[in-house]
């Protein structure tokens, strides 16, 4: 949460005049409510359902730039379906900064708690080896403004298109 995903993707996707989807703005689409909604009406466990429906359609779509909300690895077949169909980036950012960049949106609901830096703290532990392992690259640091993050990405793509 907070690493660039959506700003990224949405970018990089228009300049690679590709359709952008978000999968966390498709599930709002799809119920008509913000996800604080969900978590509160379904759990967790309802989101993660509904996200994992989600994956598994826009991965059956081609030619797009999707991005992804930060607990999509949580789930194997998630893991093994977009690696399978997408070229995936993994944003790696330090908790402090993941901290910095969402302390004052209210619409993360698993960082609704009294030490959020912790919990993005113990998030990343927990995640990291999940992301790597779903990931063809890694961007580390988080330091690049989206713009510089995006430059990167396509020259990354680019060379990846010419090896095919
Ligand atoms: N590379 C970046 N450098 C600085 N700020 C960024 C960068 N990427 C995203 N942000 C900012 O961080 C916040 C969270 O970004 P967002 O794209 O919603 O992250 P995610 O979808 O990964 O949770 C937004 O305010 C966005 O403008
Ligand atoms: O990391 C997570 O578990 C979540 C990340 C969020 O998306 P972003 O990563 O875009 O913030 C959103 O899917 C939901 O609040 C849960
Ligand atoms: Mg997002």
């Amino acid at each position: 949460m907070g690493a660039g995903k959506t700003t990224i993707g949405r970018q990089l996707a228009r300049r690679l005049g590709r359709p952008f989807f978000d999968s966390d703005h498709e599930i709002v689409e799809r119920t008509g409510v913000p996800i604080p909604t969900i978590f509160e009406i379904e759990g967790e466990d309802g989101f993660r359902r509904r996200e994992a429906q989600t994956i598994f359609e826009l991965t059956s779509v081609s030619g797009i730039v999707m991005a992804t909300g930060g607990g999509v690895v949580l789930d194997p077949e998630n893991r093994r379906r977009l690696r399978a169909t997408g070229w995936v980036v993994y944003l790696n950012v330090p908790p402090l900064m993941l901290y910095q960049r969402t302390r004052h949106d209210r619409n993360r609901p698993l960082l609704q708690v009294e030490d959020p830096l912790a919990r993005l703290e113990s998030l990343h532990e927990a995640r990291d080896p999940l992301y790597r392992e779903s990931a063809h690259l890694v961007v580390e640091g988080g330091q690049l403004v989206a713009s510089g993050v995006v430059q990167y990405l396509i020259r990354e793509f680019d060379q990846l298109c010419l090896e095919m």
